[in-house]
This record gives structure tokens, sequence and C-alpha cells, in this order.
């Protein structure tokens, strides 16, 4: 018997009504810009203005490739098998916790941990520029409020993973497709999860306002520190959660602590040196075929973003199959003043630039709140995937990779091994400064790297911003 056709996980459609009136309206603006030109051109005194007038319009065309054909596109992520979805890394980056106040940084890392998505298959690692002992501490206390705030979301089906924002919204609008019978439950648990939040954000304040932490983590140590990395566990010492095997619904997912080494003499090339150490780091651990990047001050604002990721991703028909490196989720912000008079809202960008290039070749990516394929950050080819590293001689892997040989496995072995509680030995050498020296890592390699694949910008809203 022939196998039935796959599902379609996804559709896309040209938004015509707004691609008519954009062509309409370049149609006009250049009418009337070639009308002027060649008005000014007709008088020898108005040449240089023509030409002026020219340049201008060359930029304005060389700017309206991405207004001609804007898409929509929707997810189907019920339709997704959900014993087939490939693991998954979920990358935060923090940089100084003075800044990035570590209650709202944890946020972010327990939105993570929360999203819909089988545990066992889920690990989030979060980079500590810093170094900061407050840092390691906070991720150990949300560690322990995540074994009681994941089981939480997943019961009830919670929509919005952010505890913050759920504590503080109305319980309508945050449970989705719940049983009503269970709401008596649900009330007790709420004030059980909640009661747990308010003693975790009290105690991470706390911490924060701790002279003796700041006494033994000055500004000097947060450029020149060790590498440190710890799988943080319920209990020092302990293993991280009973995953009971590979396939596992219900298992906590992974928390990795990175703080890299930090040298005033080595540059560390901020972000995307962060993004690179937690790059290595986590092929030693989870090694997941997709990674999602999520700065500290972003929340995932639905508990689908994953799925919905991977209803690109993974959707065999069509042209995406193999050429689609990332997803690029758009960005909404919080906290800004009521006209918004700098536009920070980003909704040229967001609304209408990156819907114009998804109808193209796909937005650009924008730095944070994107699902991406590791091989495609690895530099690899598009459908290559993991035998071009299969047939790559160690010494040339090694040259491009550098001598890990915990990380040169990593990029021959098959994706679905997980070593979920022991921390590789290789852990910190990859997160040292000199690491990268005389590899391929910032040019064939890393989180720089030009990707040569299409990329696709799905639904509205997937992440916010809280400023
Ligand atoms: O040495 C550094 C510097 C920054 N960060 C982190 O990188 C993220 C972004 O840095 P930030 O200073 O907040 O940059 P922004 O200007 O706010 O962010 C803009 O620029 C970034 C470019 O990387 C994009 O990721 C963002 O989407 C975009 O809003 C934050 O989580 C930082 O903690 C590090 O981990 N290490
Ligand atoms: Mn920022």
């Amino acid at each position: 018997m022939q196998d039935a056709a796959p599902l379609q996980l996804h559709t896309v459609e040209v938004d015509q009504p707004l691609a008519a009136a954009n062509r309409l309206l370049a149609g006009l603006h250049l009418a009337l810009a070639a009308a002027a030109i060649a008005h000014r051109a007709r008088r020898p005194q108005h040449l240089t203005l023509a030409a002026a007038d020219l340049a201008l319009l060359f930029l304005w065309l060389l700017s309206q490739a991405p207004m001609l054909r804007p898409v929509s596109r929707a997810a189907f992520p019920g339709r997704l098998s959900r014993p087939a979805l490939p693991a998954v890394d979920v990358m935060v980056v923090t940089a100084d916790p003075d800044k990035e106040p570590a209650v709202k940084v944890m946020n972010t890392v327990l939105s993570a941990m929360a999203l819909d998505y089988p545990g066992a298959r889920l690990a989030v690692y979060l980079s500590d520029d810093a170094g900061s002992p407050l840092t390691l501490l906070a991720a150990r206390k949300a560690y322990a409020f995540a074994t009681a705030w994941v089981p939480f979301c997943r019961k009830y089906r919670v929509q919005c993973p952010c505890p913050d924002k759920f504590f503080s919204g109305n319980d309508d609008d945050q449970i989705g497709g719940g049983d009503h019978r269970e709401y008596d439950e649900l009330a007790d648990d709420r004030i059980r999860v909640k009661n747990m939040y308010d003693r975790f954000k009290e105690d991470v304040e706390e911490a924060m306002n701790d002279g003796a932490l700041s006494q033994i983590w000055t500004k000097a140590a947060r450029q020149d520190h060790d590498a440190h990395v710890e799988i943080i566990a319920d209990e020092p010492g302990g293993s991280n959660g009973d995953s009971g095997g590979f396939d596992d619904e219900d298992a906590m997912p992974l928390l990795v602590y990175v703080s890299r080494e930090k040298r005033p003499a080595w540059p560390h090339h901020f972000k995307a040196g962060a993004l690179n150490a937690l790059l290595r780091v986590s092929s030693l651990v989870s090694n997941a075929p997709y990674v999602l990047v999520l700065d500290c001050d972003m929340y995932c604002n639905t508990r689908s973003s994953i799925l919905e990721a991977m209803c690109f991703h993974l959707d065999s028909r069509g042209r995406h199959a193999d050429d689609l490196a990332f997803v690029q989720f758009p960005q909404m912000f919080h906290n800004l003043s009521g006209s918004d008079i700098y536009a920070n809202e980003l909704r040229s960008i967001f609304s209408t630039r990156w819907k114009g290039l998804d109808g193209l070749r796909g937005p650009i990516l924008s730095g944070t709140g994107f699902c991406v394929k590791r091989d495609a950050v690895y530099g690899a080819q598009p459908a290559s995937s993991q035998d071009q590293f299969s047939s790559m001689e160690v010494g040339e892997l090694k040259a491009r990779f550098g001598h890990s040989n915990g990380h040169v496995a990593s990029l021959r072995r098959s994706w679905s091994t997980i070593a979920r509680d022991v921390l590789p030995e290789d852990a910190t050498f990859l997160a040292s400064c000199a690491y990268e020296t005389g590899t391929k890592w910032g040019e064939e390699a890393s989180s720089e790297t030009r990707i040569h694949s299409r990329s696709i910008m799905p639904l509205p809203s997937i992440h916010g911003h809280v400023t």
C-alpha cells in the first residue's frame, strides 16, 4: 500500500491588496520622480539637482523589492508528529546583570523551558558573559521554580510561558483549550505556583542587593574570568531530572549555564562570540539539529513557538525542505512611549519589509528570535548536513572547527544521542578564549557566517521584548 501524502504543515499566501497598493504607489512615485527629473534636466542650471534626484531615485529603487510581493504565512502545529520531532537547543545570551536584571533574564529562560515541546528534546543554554555569581544563583533558583512551572504550563496548556506575564494577566486569556471542570484545581495550583514564583523573585532580588556577592564580583572580574559550565540540576551534584528516554514528553528540559572565559587581552566579539561558545558547548551536551536564539530581554509569548518554526523546517512539500536555513520570528516590544516617536517598535521592519522579503528569498537574520539549522551555521551546504562532515578527514574538521575531540565527534555523529546529565571534559576548553585561534570559527563556522539558504518569517508577534 502506498504511504499517504505528507500533511501540509504550513501555507503561504501573497497579500494581494497590499501588493497592489504598494505597486500602485511605487508606479506613482516613479512617474512623478521621472517627470521632476526630466523637467530639471531640460534646464542647464538645474543639471546638478537632476543628477542628485537621479541618485536618490536609484537608492529608492533599490529599496522597493521588499514592497512588491508581501506574503502571509500560517502554520499548523497540530499536524506535526510529536514522536518525530527533532531536538532543539534554545540559546539565551546575557552580558550585564546591572542593565539586564536577573529576574527578567530568568523569565526568558523559564519561558523557553516551558515551551510546548517534548521535554527530553529541549535544552536551554544560558550564556553569561559577565560570569556573575548572581546570574548563576538565579539560574539555579529558576531551575527549582521550573520544576513546578513547566508541569503547570503543560497540565493547563498555558498559552504564555513567561511567568511574569502570566501572573500579571487574566487566566481566561492565558489558558488554552483547557477543560473547565479543571478550574477548581487550576485555581489551587495557580495560587501554589504563584507563591513559588513570588518566593523565587524575592530570593533573586535579595541576592541582587547582597553586598557580599558584589564584593566577590568586581567590575574587573567581568572582563577577566575563567570559563564555567554547569548543568543546572535540582540539587548540587544531583542529576538533571529523570528523562526516562529520548522520547519522554514529560521530562524536564535541560538547563545549562555557560560563562565563557574572558581576558582583557582577547577580543570577545560580544554576542556573536557568546553564541559561538554556546554552539560548541551545546554540541557536546545535546547537539540539537535546530537552535533557537533569544536575547535575554525577550520571552516567547506563546508556547507553540518552536512547533510553529518546525512547521516550516519539517514541511517536506515544496522547495523549503532542504534549503531553508532559519525561521525569523518578528519582534514585539513593550514599555514604549505612547507615541513611539523614535520608532522603537520597528514596525516598518517587521510588519512591512520582512514580509516583503519573505515573498522573495526570505527576511534578513535579525540577530534574535530565530530558529536556525545547526548545520547551516556550521557552513554545511544545504541538504548535505551530516554526510558532509562524516566524509571529511578529522584533520580537516579540526582545522576548521578546532581541536576538541568531543566537538569533532559531535559533527560526525547522529543527532539523536543526548548525554543529558554528564558534563563532558572538553566543555570548558570549548568555552576558552583561545579556542578559535587558528581555526575557521568566525569565518566558515559561526553565528556571524553568511547563511547560504532561504529564510522565512512566519507569524506575527511570536516573541516580545521586555524592557
Ligand atoms: O558582549 C556581549 C554583548 C551583548 N550580549 C547579549 O546580546 C544581546 C543583544 O545585545 P544588546 O546590547 O541588548 O543589543 P540591542 O541593541 O538591544 O539589540 C539589537 O541588536 C542585537 C544585535 O546582536 C540583536 O540581537 C537585537 O535583536 C537587536 O534588538 C543581549 O541579550 C546581551 O546580553 C552578550 O551576550 N555579550
Ligand atoms: Mn537588547
